[in-house]
């Protein structure tokens, strides 16, 4: 098994951009360039892109998760029936995204939490669902 093969299968638990790193600097020799743009993988960023990207979610009320490579926001609704009428247009675009929040409701409340749990961190699919869900909030 080649050295990156092997790294990588015991390092499945790491987070999508450590594990971005770590493959950008064991390949860097054989890749003529390596810019986070050239990154083949469809879901991931470089951490540069995700620390930015992370920056820009605070300011609509995202925060860090702590200890998980998550964000976490919480969402305040006129009624419970606003609050579930979010949640199902949410739930629309989980499925055409394929890509579930992790949430809890109590009646005008919601809690969500993003990860991508096949890598283990955050990937491009949760910045996107994180924009959605911000768009659709201010629309209830
Ligand atoms: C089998 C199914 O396609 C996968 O489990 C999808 C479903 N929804 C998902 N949602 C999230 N948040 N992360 C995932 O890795 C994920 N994977």
């Amino acid at each position: 098994m080649s050295r990156l093969m092997c790294i990588l299968r015991t390092s499945s638990s790491w987070p999508c951009n450590r594990l971005l790193r770590l493959s950008s600097l064991l390949l860097r020799p054989l890749s003529k360039n390596h810019s986070s743009k050239e990154t083949s993988q469809p879901h991931w960023l470089s951490p540069a892109d995700r620390d930015q990207q992370v920056m820009d979610l605070r300011s609509t009320g995202w925060v860090q998760v702590q200890d998980r490579d998550a964000i976490f926001k919480e969402l305040h609704f006129k009624t419970f029936n606003q609050a579930f009428g979010f949640m199902s247009r949410v739930a629309l675009q989980a499925e055409k995204m394929n890509h579930h929040p992790e949430w809890f409701n109590v009646y005008n409340k919601v809690q969500i939490t993003l990860t991508t749990h096949d890598c283990g961190g955050l990937s491009k699919r949760d910045f996107k669902m994180a924009k959605f869900i911000d768009k659709i909030a201010v629309s209830m």
